[in-house]
C-alpha cells in the first residue's frame, strides 16, 4: 500500500466510525459530548460512555494518530516525540500554579495570564508560554492573546476548590473532590521523575537485573531504599499517600465507573457469600459492587494507614456495612498467609501489575492456600498485546481479541497506549508490569491458579481487564 492509499483507507475508518458514533448516540436519544462543554462530570459523558461509540472511538483514536505519523514529515514526527516532555512539564506547572481553579470563575471569556500568575508569584510572560503549549495541544484554549479558558480536557484539572482555600491547606487538595487530577499529579510528579531516572537504572549491570521493588527508578529518582508505598507510609510524604488513594478512585469514576461490573457474573453469588478485595485500597472497588449486589460482605485488606482511611470512607458512605459487619476493612500484608475462611472471590485489583513475577506468584500462592475447590480468583489490570498479531491465546476464551481492521496495528496503536505507558511506570515505580495474557497464563501457573477466562472490556476504561482463574 503506497502512503496515499494508506492515509485513504485510514480516512475510511474514520468516516465509518463516525457514522457508527451518529447512529448510536441517536439511538440512544443522548449528545456526543462537545469538546467545549464544561464541566467535565461523569455523567456528561454518557453519550461517549455507550459500547459501540467507545469502540467506534477507538478506532478513530487509532487511525487518526497513525495518519498524522503517515502524513507528517519523518524528522518532524521524530522531534515531536522527543520534546513530549514539555507536556508533562507544563501540566506540573499549570497544576502548581492553581490555573484551572483560577479560570473557573471567568467562564468562557477566559482569564489574562497576569491574574492566574498572581497567587503563585509567577512570572506571567513565562506562564503565558507553558500554557501556551497545552492550548496548541487543545488543553485549555487561548481565547485571545494572553487570555485563557477551560475546555473539556483542561477542566479535569480543576478539584472545584478556591485558590485561597489551597493555598491554606495544600495537603488537602484533592480532598472531597472527584479527584481525578490527584493521579495526573502522580503521574507528573513521582512518574515524571521515575521516569527520568529509568534509563540509568536499566543500564545499571546490578539494578537493571533486580526484580525487587527497591532497586527500582523511583528509587534513585527519590534517593530512598523504601519501595514506594512505604515511602508513602512517611510522616513527611501524607499529601503524596493521599493523593495516590484519591488519585485511584477518582480515574475509575471519570473513566467508567462501573465496569468493575462487567464481565463477571457478580450475581452468580448467592446471599452471604465473601469477596475478599486484596491490597483492596479503600475499597472503592468493592463498593461498587456492593452497592449492586446487597448479597455478597466484603473483606477490604490493605495496609495498616490504607486500612484505617477505608474504615472512615466506608463509615461515612455505607454506615450499615460497618455496622452490620457485612464489610470488615482488614489489615494484611498479602505477603503473608490469608487468614482461614470460605472465600468467594478474591479480588486482585491493581494489584499483580505493581510486582515483578517473583513476587507476584508469592502474592498468588498465598490466595491458593486458602481457596476451595469453587473460590474464584478475579484479576483486574491492565491486559497487554504486542504490537503484532498474535495468535498465542486461541484457546483462552475471550482472550481473541477482535482484529484491527488493516491498515490499523493490530493492537490499536494510540488507542492502547496508556496501558504501555502504565506498563513502564510499573517498571519504574515497583519493577512491576502489565501483563499480556500468555504472561499472566504462565503467572498463574507458578501461583496455583488456572487461567479460564479473558475479558478485555471498555476500549475506553483504565485498567479494567478481566483475567478469571480457578483453583488449578
Ligand atoms: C494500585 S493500588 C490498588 C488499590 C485497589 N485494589 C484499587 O483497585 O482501587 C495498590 C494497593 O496495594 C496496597 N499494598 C501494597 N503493598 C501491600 C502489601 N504488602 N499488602 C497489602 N496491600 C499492599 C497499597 O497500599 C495499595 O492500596
Amino acid at each position: 500500500m503506497d502512503g496515499l492509499s494508506e492515509i485513504k483507507a485510514l480516512a475510511e475508518i474514520i468516516n465509518a466510525s463516525i457514522a457508527s458514533i451518529e447512529t448510536s448516540v441517536k439511538a440512544a436519544s443522548t449528545v456526543y459530548p462537545s469538546p467545549r462543554t464544561v464541566p467535565f462530570t461523569p455523567d456528561s459523558e454518557a453519550g461517549r460512555n455507550i459500547p459501540e461509540v467507545q469502540l467506534a472511538g477507538a478506532s478513530i483514536v487509532a487511525a487518526a494518530a497513525q495518519l498524522i505519523s503517515i502524513v507528517r514529515p519523518p524528522p518532524l514526527t521524530m522531534i515531536v516525540n522527543a520534546l513530549q516532555y514539555h507536556i508533562s512539564t507544563a501540566l506540573r506547572i499549570a497544576v502548581a500554579t492553581h490555573t484551572a481553579e483560577i479560570i473557573r470563575t471567568a467562564g468562557p471569556q477566559g482569564k489574562h495570564v497576569k491574574e492566574i500568575a498572581k497567587p503563585t508569584n509567577t512570572d506571567p510572560s513565562k506562564l503565558a508560554r507553558v500554557l501556551r503549549v497545552l492550548a496548541t495541544n487543545h488543553v485549555f484554549v487561548e481565547v485571545s492573546p494572553d487570555v485563557f479558558a477551560h475546555n473539556r480536557l483542561s477542566c479535569i484539572l480543576d478539584t472545584g476548590k478556591n485558590v485561597e482555600d489551597i493555598l491554606a491547606n495544600p495537603a488537602a487538595k484533592y480532598e472531597g473532590t472527584l479527584a481525578f487530577g490527584a493521579l495526573i499529579e502522580h503521574w507528573i510528579d513521582e512518574g515524571y521523575f521515575a521516569s527520568g531516572a529509568l534509563l540509568e537504572v536499566m543500564l545499571d549491570p546490578k539494578d537493571g537485573h533486580s526484580n525487587a521493588p527497591t532497586n527500582t527508578a523511583f528509587n534513585k529518582a527519590f534517593k530512598t531504599d523504601l519501595p514506594l508505598f512505604e515511602f508513602f507510609d512517611l510522616p513527611e510524604q501524607k499529601f503524596r499517600m493521599s493523593r495516590f488513594g484519591l488519585g485511584i478512585a477518582g480515574v475509575t469514576a471519570m473513566t467508567v465507573p462501573d465496569a468493575i461490573l462487567h464481565g463477571f457474573d457478580w450475581k452468580e453469588y448467592p446471599k452471604g457469600s465473601l469477596v475478599v478485595d486484596v491490597g483492596g485500597g479503600v475499597g472503592s472497588q468493592s463498593m461498587i459492587v456492593a452497592r449492586k449486589n446487597p448479597q455478597l460482605s466484603f473483606v477490604v485488606q490493605d495496609r495498616a494507614p490504607v486500612t484505617k482511611a477505608g474504615l472512615e470512607v466506608w463509615t461515612k458512605e455505607m454506615p450499615a456495612y460497618v455496622q452490620s459487619g457485612r464489610v470488615l476493612l482488614e489489615t494484611h500484608d498479602f505477603f503473608t498467609p490469608q487468614p482461614a475462611r470460605k472465600v468467594s472471590v478474591f479480588l486482585l485489583r491493581m494489584i499483580l501489575h505493581d510486582w515483578s513475577n517473583e513476587y507476584s506468584a508469592k502474592i498468588l500462592r498465598h490466595l491458593r492456600k486458602a481457596a476451595d475447590n469453587d473460590t474464584k480468583l478475579l484479576i483486574v489490570d491492565n491486559i497487554v498485546s504486542y504490537a503484532c498479531e498474535e495468535t498465542l491465546t486461541k484457546g483462552i476464551p475471550g482472550a481473541e481479541r477482535p482484529s484491527a481492521p488493516a491498515p490499523l496495528l493490530p493492537n490499536l496503536g494510540q488507542a492502547s497506549s496508556i496501558a504501555y505507558f502504565t506498563d513502564v511506570n510499573m517498571l519504574g515505580f515497583f519493577n512491576g508490569q502489565e501483563r499480556t495474557v500468555l504472561q499472566l497464563k504462565e503467572l498463574l501457573v507458578e501461583g496455583g491458579w488456572k487461567l479460564v477466562e479473558i475479558y478485555y472490556g471498555d476500549p475506553f476504561a483504565v485498567g479494567q481487564s478481566k483475567a478469571i482463574a480457578i483453583p488449578a
